[in-house]
């Protein structure tokens, strides 16, 4: 479990600064850890009153902690002062955390100055000691040294300037744009195009207090555990839209209100009271993700028959040596299966994967040697490998079920978009009726059936980590069905969104 500490203000309506941030290392599973730079009299309707405690006792609360824990992350939201931001440079100068997020917090969403006007400049002294800065539109103008960017493109060109001035990433977000979107990117130093753009409809809430120090503690806690930013950008980012989206049934004051953090985690409350089936759960834990597949590119493009033949045949490629990997998995299920039926069930699907799904593949890769495997491939079958090698056999079905359920719920909703199309015959049409054949279908609910009869008898524990494990293997597929796409795009460093399908 990453140990994450935030360096923020305070917020004693709980939505902003640590309070926020708390709730968000916990949410992306991280242990928080917090340090006070100010605190703060303030609400969802605005700030109040500001009281910075002497530097002294900041610089006692970060020797405090750094002197007997080891961190992982380090997030820097409000700290108002020049001598805060002095206290705090010099501390992050000795400690050297491996993951710094910076978030340049100036202004309150909801009205007041949260950072002296004279300590803009000193800022800027921070911007080199961090891995990420999360400004918002106003925020990159003072960085930036320009105006508030009024166009998306404005804004990823100061993003850019700021990302090479200060040799550090930024996350330009595009929160404060007007419009129907809310798109961010990530920039880093030394490329002209951003390494992701992310490009979702607004939520339409007012309640967005606290988004940005929540999105940017999420990022710090799972990039200190994956390393990867792209990754952790994306996690953050459709776990903060979750929040967005449930934000206003918290009803917590009259203004900007708050979001809400654990709206993932609700389903565990109702889970312990209610007799509803365990995978019933885990679909409803995966709505996002499924909703994000739904949008793809790929899926929309195989649907419609328009996907070019060579994305196909790259994805043809990958998905082989996937499913090398995800009959492996099978059979080590089976190996462990409780049941005799379970044992059964598993390993006609290793023996499956091998005769049919890859004789298919074979057929339409006319022997093609493989391609390198991409991080996503090799992510996923990593994942694979060790959830159902190295774990029980409950967290084992669990972390497979994404590849039949999504690829079901997917070979379904692609063959009726073929029909609507109406190619005959559809050029992948063979494709698709693998994944929507009556057989798979049962397949896929006798694989949801033993779940379940795993996780009736999992202690809470165990049934805590299949509803990870299984929210894991579908943010993999949904990264391996973007891939495709994502890979064929043109631009050097762009990244569109990512995915793949078992
Ligand atoms: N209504 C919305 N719908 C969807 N995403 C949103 C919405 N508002 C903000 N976001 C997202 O929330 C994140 C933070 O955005 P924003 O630009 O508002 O940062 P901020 O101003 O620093 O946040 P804060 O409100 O904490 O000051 C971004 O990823 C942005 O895209
Ligand atoms: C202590 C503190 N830190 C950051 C913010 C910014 O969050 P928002 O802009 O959503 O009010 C805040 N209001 N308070």
């Amino acid at each position: 479990m990453p140990r994450v500490l935030s360096i923020a203000g305070t917020d004693p309506t709980g939505g902003a600064g640590q309070a926020a941030d708390l709730k968000s290392i916990a949410a992306m599973g991280g242990y928080g850890m917090n340090v006070i730079t100010a605190v703060v009299a303030q609400n969802t309707k605005g700030v109040i009153d500001i009281h910075t405690p002497p530097v002294r006792v900041l610089r006692a609360q970060l020797e405090a902690v750094s002197s007997d824990v080891t961190l992982d992350a380090v997030k820097v939201g409000m700290l108002g002062s020049v001598e805060v931001i002095e206290a705090v440079r010099d501390w992050l100068a000795e400690v050297k955390p491996p993951v710094t997020v910076l978030d340049p917090v100036m202004v309150a969403t909801a009205g007041g100055r949260l950072l002296r006007a004279e300590a803009q400049t000193a800022l800027l002294s921070l911007l080199p000691f961090a891995d990420l800065i999360t400004p918002n539109l106003p925020e990159l103008a003072v960085l930036a040294g320009a105006a508030p960017a009024g166009t998306w493109t404005e804004a990823l060109r100061q993003g850019q300037d700021v990302a090479e001035r200060f040799g550090t990433r930024v996350l330009v977000k595009g929160g404060h744009l007007p419009g129907a979107r809310t798109p961010d990117a990530l920039l880093e130093p030394g490329r002209d195009e951003p390494v992701i753009v992310f490009d979702d409809p607004r939520v339409a809430t007012s309640n967005t207090h606290g988004t940005g120090c929540s999105l940017s503690c999420a990022i710090a806690t799972v990039v200190a555990r994956t390393g990867d930013w792209v990754g952790a950008v994306s996690t953050a980012r459709s776990w903060l839209r979750g929040a967005l989206e449930h934000a206003d049934g918290l009803h917590v004051g009259r203004g900007n209100g708050p979001v809400h953090h654990f709206h993932h985690a609700q389903h565990v409350l109702v889970d312990t009271d209610s007799h509803g089936r365990f995978t019933d759960a885990l679909w409803r834990d995966c709505e996002g993700v499924r909703g994000e597949i739904d949008t793809l590119d790929f899926v929309a493009q195989l649907g419609n028959g328009t996907l070019p033949s060579e994305t196909f045949q790259w994805y043809l490629d990958q998905d082989r040596q996937y499913l090398a990997v995800y009959s492996r998995a099978l059979a080590a299920l089976a190996a462990a299966a409780p049941s005799e039926s379970a044992r059964a069930f598993f390993a006609h699907g290793a023996a499956e994967v091998v005769t049919v799904e890859s004789a298919l593949h074979r057929t339409r890769l006319h022997g093609a040697p493989p391609q390198p495997a991409s991080e996503v491939t090799k992510t996923y079958s990593d994942f694979l490998l060790a959830a159902t090698g190295s774990e029980t056999f409950a967290v084992g079905a669990a972390a497979v079920l994404p590849c039949y359920w999504l690829y079901a719920a997917v070979g379904g909703a692609l063959t009726e978009k073929a029909r609507a199309a109406g190619l005959e015959p559809h050029p992948y049409g063979d494709w698709l009726a693998t994944y929507n054949a009556p057989g798979f279908h049962l397949a896929t609910e006798r694989a949801k059936d033993i779940v379940d009869r795993a996780a009736a008898t999992a202690d809470p524990v165990t049934r805590r980590r299949m509803r990870e494990v299984f929210m894991r293997g579908c943010e993999l597929e949904l990264r391996f069905f973007a891939e495709p796409v994502r890979r064929a795009g043109a631009r050097p460093f762009a990244v569109a969104s990512t995915h793949r399908v078992c």
